[in-house]
């Protein structure tokens, strides 16, 4: 699903009135009238139930007085609260306000300087709140005033169902501006903004409900975002459904390079996310010594037992050994655990000059990129970089708090310059492909913030590479099932007690809630 700004926002406004003729009342209405079913669902029944809806001046607070209108007609105790001076509403908003008025339904001006003790306890008498001050338009920090409405807002501890944005949150970047409503529920119409989906935005937005308001289909494809959000449905068209005469061949031959002492757990945990991604075989090379272990923690997968360059790890200057087994895959992952060495950059350079399967650098491996970006021009292969912030920063020279500032601008800029695909991990991890395809993920939690969830992504990825699906979307797909096998393993465990392990463990469930089997 496309994830627009408010300038494509208002571009889509503008063709479905200017080219189709629907007028923006229309749209008013039914966007007026997608928030009254939210509010009616949220309330259960109407019956003595009381709303406030606190409008702005703009066509958020038109929204708002329709929903006023349709509560109002519904025999709901209803009052409108204008932050702002009502004399200057215009356009759809004055033709809704007008309408308001002339059906006399209690309006109230706030204005500045008045106690905000009026309001706030005005709003004690209420079941639900809904927020229709600032919608898209808003550009610039709130002044104090309406912070102070919004604040008043937010310490009522009421419900609130916000329109189209939280009040606050700028739809641009969802960066706050100034302070921004804590909503439950966010109404988003048609399609959802970037300030809805990027944090810190994202945290005031609750769940969101995205409606459709009227914008024609083709008015909405001719809109040439590259940002768009993965959805469940979209996964449910990558990940194919098992056909029945086939043997584990078909599925895919994964190779990684993994694993040191003290860190077979990471090799360990890619090794099981691979196999229960789905992928038919894997192969995973490891230090002689650590041989023994490996075998005893993994069942399914071969261990590729490698001479050491210093005990524990990898020696790897079995580099023929390790090309051979590359050239027989259909994916490999470097990294994880694998400890880094001058050697590791060495195999590295190896595998970029020589090797055409589709590769997942993780942890260590991009560790050892760090300071050899130029490495990536050899590459012949599709490459997936699975980043988190502090390793990007290590990547890029970009602090961190720049990075998380301006996620997908750093992740795109990355993967076009450097041809290749990044997942910046994170709270609404970023998927950027050389292409310029990107993709923001929604699913997932903090439970997730545990040793070895990297290891379990890159294994997931190179696991859906493996099995054909074209490597930009298999890693979109791959970064929403570990989400959702994430959130599966939260709602089970909680949040604090889930560890690396129990994504891997969701992962069969999560995938037969998308492929259905
Ligand atoms: N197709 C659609 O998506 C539809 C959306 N609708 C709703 O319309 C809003 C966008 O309405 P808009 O009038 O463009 O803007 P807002 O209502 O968000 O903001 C009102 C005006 O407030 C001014 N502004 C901006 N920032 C601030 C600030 N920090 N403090 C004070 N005032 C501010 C700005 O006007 P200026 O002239 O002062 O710049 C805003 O225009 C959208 O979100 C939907 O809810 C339609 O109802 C249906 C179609
Ligand atoms: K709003």
């Amino acid at each position: 699903m496309k994830i627009v700004n408010n300038t494509q926002m208002k571009q889509l406004d503008r063709m479905t009135i200017e080219r189709y003729g629907i007028p923006g009342v229309l749209l008013m209405e039914n966007a007026g009238i997608a928030v009254f079913q939210e509010v009616v669902r949220h309330l259960q029944n109407l019956i003595g139930k009381k709303v406030a809806i606190v409008c702005g001046r703009g066509n958020n607070g038109g929204d708002g007085f329709v929903v006023a209108r349709h509560l109002f007609q519904h025999k709901v105790e209803v009052k409108v609260f204008i932050a702002g001076n009502p004399a200057v509403i215009g356009g759809d908003a004055k033709t809704n306000f007008e309408i308001l008025k002339l059906l006399e339904a209690p309006i109230e001006v706030l204005s500045p300087g008045e106690g905000r003790s009026d309001l706030s306890n005005q709003l004690k008498e209420y079941d639900l709140i809904v927020d229709a001050i600032f919608g898209i338009g808003l550009d610039r920090n709130i002044d104090a005033f309406i912070q102070d409405v919004i604040e008043t807002i937010n310490v009522s501890e009421k419900p609130v169902i916000s329109i189209d944005i939280p009040s606050g949150v700028s739809a641009a970047t969802g960066c706050i501006c100034g302070t921004a409503v804590r909503a439950e529920k966010t109404v988003v119409f048609q399609l959802p903004k970037l300030g809805n989906i990027n944090y810190p935005g994202s945290d005031y937005t609750g769940e969101i409900l995205i409606k459709n308001i009227g914008i024609p289909q083709k008015v909405i494809d001719s809109i040439n975002s590259e940002i768009q959000m993965i959805t469940m449905d979209w996964v449910k068209k990558i990940i194919p459904k098992r056909k029945a005469d086939t043997h584990k061949g078909d599925y895919g031959r994964v190779y990684i390079v993994a694993g040191s002492t003290g860190m077979t757990g990471a090799a360990m945990l890619t090794c099981e996310a691979v196999l229960r991604s789905g992928a038919g075989l894997v192969k995973v090379a490891i230090p002689q010594s650590l041989n023994n272990i490996m075998e005893i923690r993994l069942t399914e997968a071969i261990t590729v037992p490698l001479p050491e360059l210093k005990k524990g790890v990898v020696g790897i200057s079995d580099i023929e050994k390790i090309m051979k087994t590359m050239s027989q895959s259909d994916a490999v992952a470097v990294g994880p655990g694998s400890g880094q060495s001058r050697e590791l950059e060495e195999v590295l350079r190896n595998i970029f000059e020589n090797s055409t399967t589709p590769i997942v650098l993780d942890a260590d491996a991009l560790n050892s990129l760090a300071n050899r970006k130029e490495l990536l021009k050899l590459l012949k292969s599709p490459a997936v970089l699975t980043p988190h912030p502090m390793e990007m920063s290590r990547l890029t020279q970009i602090a961190v708090e720049d990075i998380q500032k301006n996620r997908v601008e750093v992740a795109r800029e990355f993967a076009q310059k450097w041809n290749v695909i990044i997942v910046l991990k994170g709270a609404r991890t970023v998927v950027a492909a050389p292409s310029g395809e990107t993709f923001i993920n929604t699913t997932g939690n903090p439970g997730m913030a545990t040793a070895g969830s990297g290891d379990v992504l890159t294994g997931i990825i190179t696991g859906f590479i493996a099995q054909g699906i074209e490597p930009v979307q298999a890693t979109a797909a791959a970064v929403y099932i570990h989400g959702l096998a994430g959130d599966k393993a939260a709602a089970e465990l909680g949040e604090y007690g889930m560890m690396a392990g129990d994504i891997v463990t969701h992962l069969p469930c999560a995938l037969k809630e998308i492929v259905g089997k």
